[in-house]
């Protein structure tokens, strides 16, 4: 779904705000960190009001429509995928080959997520509510993947390798950011359709 430049837009958005501690031990077992975007290590996600003018705003604000344009709708949520209040996002670093993120079910009330893929190939599985068979696919950097991220929707989902081998884009993206060598960003963009209440926090610009 990400052009190159996108992609180059979106790794630079994120290089910047990392304040991720750098020269940490590394487990046996790679687990992904959730890096720190931004000076509060207690909240390592941002949070965006719709209509900001951020690369984060941007990018979600073409997939849905894309998907709007595609009939798609969030039952249970929304069924205006466009009309959403605010946003966050976080991104999770992956090891190649072995990061990896267990099946699991995301209980966010009211939201849907949106996931985009930078660097290495990820090997995602996903199973629908009520199904017995396993959708097992590649989402390769620029790749997006949106659905229902509630309780409800019940979207088992997880990451059970990263590839070694880059492919194009990868290898374009890790020639400015040579992370992407190695390892795979999931960013994940929480999109909320609540109603903005006065506990929100706007640190956008931070
Ligand atoms: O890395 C990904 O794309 C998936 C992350 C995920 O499922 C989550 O953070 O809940
Ligand atoms: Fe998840």
């Amino acid at each position: 779904m990400l052009c190159i430049q996108q992609q180059v837009a979106l790794s630079a958005y994120i290089c910047d705000r990392d304040r991720t501690p750098k020269n940490e031990s590394r487990a046996m077992i790679p687990t992904p960190r959730t890096l720190v975007l931004g000076d509060n290590a207690a909240v390592p996600s941002v949070t965006y009001r719709r209509g900001d003018s951020t690369v984060v705003n941007a990018i979600v604000d073409r997939g849905m429509e894309l998907l709007k344009k595609e009939g798609m709708c969030f039952t249970t949520i929304t069924d205006n995928i466009i009309d959403y209040t605010s946003l966050s996002m976080a991104t999770i670093r992956y090891e190649a080959p072995g990061g990896q993120f267990p099946p699991h079910v995301d209980h966010c009330k009211d939201s849907a997520v949106f996931l985009v893929s930078l660097g290495c190939n990820a090997n995602f599985m996903v199973r629908g509510k009520g199904e017995t068979e396993v959708h097992r696919f590649q989402l390769r950097s620029g790749d997006a993947l949106a659905f229902n991220a509630s309780t409800e929707a019940d979207i088992l989902h997880g990451v059970e390798s990263i590839d070694t081998t880059p492919s194009a884009a990868c290898e374009a993206l890790a020639k400015i950011f040579p992370v992407f060598w190695k390892h795979r960003y999931g960013v994940q963009c929480r999109i909320y359709y609540r109603p903005l209440n006065d506990t929100f926090t706007d640190n956008a610009t931070n």
